[in-house]
């Protein structure tokens, strides 16, 4: 099967989503000599609406809808997303066909004043748009303001600039493909702050059955993250479903073991269940699910009633 003389991406017009765009039809360029590897850029809801928490406004699918609209009716072939961003149930008639290899998947401290968590004075303003972020911060530094931080990576530092916040939590891995490193003051460890779901790491989404599209992705799959971000996802698919959690997911091959940690959080982050499992790459999505069932047995259950959409 050879690849379309034209290849279509959809994506969102954020700094970070073209960049990731780009980084992908760069890669399927140079694979596929005979194609012309195109974007379609477009708006979505999860980008226009920025007033409101994005767990009340409806989640991850906000971002990613009007991109599969244009894949359905054909004006794009695939979409370009950051991983963590992609809800934890594919919609119907839609699959992951690549995962590529993970940029940094930690969290990152910015500040102007500070330099890290532990240097903030009590009743400094934090700002996360992350319900796991939120309980993490709670629980550690309860001295600490949390206020919301909505918006793409520029009106989030622009806020930030603006005196709005004394410091704000990014993903690391958004920073470093800007080109923005030098605003990281300090990246938080996994045991600082645990990754969520997919951080760091790019999906390839294609209209299900689509076989000549999936030949030409395929080889931008890197077999380790995509083994890591599923156990990480059916981690959180077990727990969360596609409701908005303080939940944190992260896994990677040590020696040969896919090594997966996870937690549950109430957002005021008074209580906390974590653990973690150890096992074959190959069993990816078990290990998420086994991870899933310990915690529950720990308590996990009661902190998920508690939240709102359970
Ligand atoms: N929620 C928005 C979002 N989605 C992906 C990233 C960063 C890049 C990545 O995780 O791959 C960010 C920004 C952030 O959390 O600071």
């Amino acid at each position: 099967m050879s690849a379309p003389s034209k290849i279509v991406i959809a994506s969102r017009e954020s700094r970070l989503a073209m960049w990731q765009a780009v980084h992908v039809r760069d890669r399927l360029s140079s694979l596929n000599s005979g194609s012309e590897v195109v974007i379609l850029g477009m708006t979505t809801k999860g980008d226009q609406i920025l007033d409101r928490p994005l767990a009340e406004i409806g989640g991850k699918g906000l971002f990613i809808k009007e991109l599969e609209v244009a894949m359905q009716e054909g004006r794009a072939h695939l979409a370009v997303h950051s991983m963590k961003d992609v809800p934890m149930v594919m919609p119907e008639g839609f699959v992951l066909a690549a995962i590529s290899a993970r940029e940094n998947p930690r969290d990152a401290f910015v500040s102007n004043n500070y330099a890290g968590l532990d240097e903030l004075p009590a009743g400094a303003v934090v700002g996360t748009s992350s319900l796991r972020r939120e309980a993490i911060l709670r629980a550690r530094y309860p001295q600490l303001t949390i206020k919301s931080l909505r918006g793409n990576l520029d009106t989030r530092l622009k806020k930030l600039d603006a005196g709005e916040y004394d410091a704000i939590i990014l993903a690391a891995a958004g920073l470093i493909r800007l080109g923005m490193e030098n605003r990281i003051k300090a990246v938080l460890t996994a045991e600082q702050s645990l990754p969520a779901p997919g951080q760091g790491a790019l999906g390839i989404e294609l209209v299900d059955g689509d076989a000549a599209m999936a030949a030409v992705v395929a080889p931008l799959n890197d077999p380790e993250t995509a083994h890591c971000v599923k156990a990480e996802r059916a981690l959180s698919r077990a727990l969360g479903g596609s409701c908005q959690v303080p939940l944190g997911g992260y896994a990677i091959i040590d020696n040969g073991q896919l090594w997966l940690r996870g937690f549950v959080a109430s957002v005021d982050g008074q209580r906390m269940v974590s653990g973690e499992v150890r096992g074959n790459p190959a069993d990816d999505e078990a290990l998420g699910l086994q991870l899933a069932d310990q915690l529950r047995a720990q308590g996990a259950e009661a902190i998920l009633a508690s939240l709102a959409c359970h």
